[in-house]
């Protein structure tokens, strides 16, 4: 790994080329800066030098202030270690300097990389440049002058569009929009962007400072409206995240008191935000998604993925299409194996393709270039070069066995065999073949094409590579990896079942049903429990609460409340009549009628012997509903079914739609602290049974005082192999 730094080469045509070199991704973190700051100054001294190219090196412009440092800073509450970039370097060193820069943007220019871009005084990018200002999705403002800077380029409306909604622009809407000056391919991207700076410097182009432009700004009252509207906006969209709010005055205050007092304002927000709870949670699952896919023994042992082109996937159902809509877009070939010659799972592929085109997530060429590499069949002829097959039938032990005897014999001896089970242990599913070492599970969320999460599942058998290789495929697919242990429900399924369990226990003390929906969704969850309950389908319901039932026995909480619902002719979504009524195109509405049903339910718990409803503030009902969520996260960590505590953040936010400001389940229960919910537990264990009885996780981490996140050393650790 290259050494953090800014080097510099000056060329015989006076031309400097600053390059920001920081290992793969070219992160601002204070060895560069300091080190721009030094060749700038440099530079600006030396008589040789005319203009200067600022450029990122590894084909990488730069993807931003280092968040490392941004979490040094939440960690000490030590603002002074944030480096005065935005102006004593963008501003004072770079835009106002005597000698023009021109930034050559290859790759990613984010956040402080594409703020360090529009300091200078032109851009030049190739067409494979990503520009963006995500700093909202860490809980901050672009703090480098870009809410100042990016309206003054793009316009008001496009700026205001690209920093809320933080998803990175590609070089062609850049020149559009008028952020990049041209294009270049990437070849000649250093010899335009030299070019262009010594015309700048020679007076035969502009020389433009961002931060002094006015001809892209609207007018002040209609600059207010548009902002008023967005404002709104994100009152609804993102509560609880205050950095929306503050990057909308921050960009008013700019165009109200001019860039230099937009500049200053914007850094005094943009150190507020970053000790903000929103932020430091939001910086906690930035790394906590990312460490997923480090598992220990691959590292150790160095091992590499063999690289997966083909796979095989057995059923065409939602779970097949989706699987092989996502392979296919990532240029993975796919053989589609379905048992219905109408090839019912290609067609479902093509909807899902369509949809995706709808929503502007793929363009029409990609799709005809996803299609391209699918293959449907009805047999097993093609399956003998596959590297992976992945079977996606119905939850039948016997089926799934017989499938693997089968496709064990036809298929090479490296090819990975995976199972979609949710629910059948992958033992069970290995069981009829020789080949338990190739046996992994590979948990896709549904709609796959859609949800970023996928559990790989191993067992004691399952061989290392294979599980490398999984979490290989799962990048490619942008997916998030989460390598987790053998067990029912594996790890985000079965710390989410008390959730349903604890919201029908709140609603049989006698607290409205609507209610706990509202308050669910109002804690940050994207439904209620019994919306969600609705859209998944009772029959999936029920099937999972034996399935728990029977494993976690004495730890669940038995009523007759989806029985009642199926006999009363209630399937959810599925028939339009659930908890609530569906009716297609408008949103579900209450149904008065099911509060006969629910009363039945009641009676028949007999939970509140008086029949009087217990009273419940909104705490308590969240509280009691995600308290038993976090106390068996506990008991998955500690059988070591997770490799670590902050994969259930990952999972929780990526999988079941856990807040993400809150940081994920475990950090969140760590802010209220182990030993308040321990103590909740054990009332409600002695009041309503084992659902709530704590674990021994629980109980030791709250005992001694320490956080549920703190992971154990290596050698106290229960996780056996990985
Ligand atoms: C004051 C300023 O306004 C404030 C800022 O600039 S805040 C920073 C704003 N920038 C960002 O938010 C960009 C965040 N990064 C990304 O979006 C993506 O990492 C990326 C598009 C650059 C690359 O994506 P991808 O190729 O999938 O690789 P990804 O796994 O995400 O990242 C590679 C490595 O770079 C690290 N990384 C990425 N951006 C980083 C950053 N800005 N600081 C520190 N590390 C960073 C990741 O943690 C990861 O490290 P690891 O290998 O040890 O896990």
């Amino acid at each position: 790994m290259s050494k953090a730094r800014a080097s510099m080469e000056i060329g015989s045509d006076g031309v400097a080329v600053i390059t920001i070199e920081n290992a793969r991704i070219n992160a601002l973190g204070t060895a560069v800066i300091s080190g721009l700051k030094e060749k700038y100054t440099e530079a600006m001294l030396r008589d040789d030098v005319k203009a200067v190219v600022l450029t990122g090196g590894a084909g990488k412009f730069s993807c931003g202030f280092d968040i490392n440092n941004l979490f040094e800073v939440q960690k000490t509450g030590n603002l002074s270690l944030l480096p005065d970039v935005s102006i004593d370097l963008i501003m004072k060193t770079i835009e106002e300097a005597k000698k023009p820069s021109v930034a050559a943007i290859h790759g990613p220019a984010l956040g402080g990389g594409l703020e360090l871009a529009m300091g200078c005084h032109a851009r030049i990018s190739t067409p494979d440049a990503l520009l963006g200002l995500p700093e909202l999705s860490l809980g901050v403002i672009p703090g480098f002058g870009g809410t100042q800077r990016l309206p003054r380029l793009v316009g008001l409306q496009k700026a205001v569009k690209m920093m809320l909604l933080p998803k990175p622009i590609k070089a062609k809407e850049g020149y559009e929009s008028g952020l990049v000056d041209e294009i270049a391919a990437p070849k000649d991207l250093l010899a335009v962007a030299r070019s262009w700076a010594l015309q700048i410097a020679n007076g035969r182009r502009p020389w433009i400072r961002s931060l002094d432009r006015k001809d892209r700004l609207c007018a002040i009252y209609e600059a207010r409206q548009m902002l008023y509207a967005s404002r709104k906006d994100a009152e609804r969209t993102a509560p609880n995240m205050p950095q929306y709010q503050a990057c909308l005055n921050a960009i008013e205050e700019g165009i109200v008191s001019g860039g230099y007092a937009g500049v200053l304002n914007e850094a005094r927000l943009f150190k507020e935000l970053v000790l903000s709870s929103t932020s430091r949670s939001l910086v906690h699952v930035f790394f906590a998604i990312r460490a997923t896919s480090k598992v220990p023994c691959f590292s150790r042992v160095g091992q590499k993925p063999k690289g997966i082109r083909k796979v095989a996937i057995i059923g065409g159902g939602l779970m097949g299409s989706g699987i092989a809509t996502a392979l296919i877009l990532c240029d993975v070939h796919v053989v589609l194996k379905e048992r219905d010659p109408s090839f019912r799972g290609m067609k479902s592929v093509e909807a899902n393709l369509k949809a995706l085109v709808k929503r502007s997530s793929v363009t029409l060429e990609r799709v005809s270039k996803a299609l391209s590499n699918l293959q449907c069949t009805m047999d097993y002829s093609d399956f003998k070069d596959v590297d992976m097959v992945i079977e996606a039938v119905i939850e039948n032990s016997a089926l799934k066995q017989s499938i693997f005897n089968e496709v064990e014999k036809l298929c090479s001896p490296h090819c990975i065999l995976a199972t979609t089970t949710s629910s059948i242990d992958l033992n069970v599913v290995g069981e009829k073949t020789n080949s338990q070492d190739r046996i992994v599970g590979a948990h896709f969320f549904s709609p796959v094409h859609l949800m970023p999460l996928l559990e790989v599942v191993w067992t004691e058998k399952t061989s290392p590579n294979v599980i490398i290789d999984l979490i290989e495929i799962a990048k490619k697919m942008r997916k998030v990896p989460i390598v987790v242990k053998n067990c029912t429900g594996f790890a985000t399924n079965r710390t989410f079942f008390p959730y349903h369990q604890a919201s029908a226990l709140v609603l049989h003390l006698g607290v409205d049903l609507y209610r706990i929906d509202r308050v669910i969704k109002s804690f940050g969850m994207p439904l209620g429990p019994f919306q969600l309950a609705d859209l998944v389908g009772y029959d999936v319901a029920l099937a999972a609460k034996e399935e728990y039932a029977s494993a976690f026995k004495g730890r669940t909480f038995d009523t007759s409340l989806l029985d009642l619902m199926k006999k009363d002719g209630r399937n959810g979504k599925r028939n339009g009549r659930g908890y609530y009524l569906h009716h297609r195109g408008c949103r579900p509405k209450s149904d008065p009628l099911v509060q006969p049903i629910i009363e039945e339910s009641r009676r028949r718990a007999n939970l509140v012997p008086s029949g009087k409803a217990i009273s419940m503030s909104d705490q308590d009902i969240v509280e009691m509903i995600f308290f038993p969520v976090v106390n068996e996260a506990c008991r998955v960590i500690d059988e070591g079914v997770v490799i670590r505590p902050s994969d259930i953040d990952a999972a929780s936010i990526l999988g079941m739609g856990f807040p993400r400001y809150r940081g994920g389940l475990v950090y969140w229960a760590d802010t209220i602290g182990a030993s308040y919910i321990y103590s909740k537990l054990q009332i409600w264990a002695a009041a309503y049974g084992g659902l709530f009885a704590p674990s021994s996780y629980l109980e030791e981490r709250a005992k001694k005082g320490l956080p549920l996140s703190l992971e154990r050393s290596p050698l106290q650790s229960s996780t056996s192999r990985l």
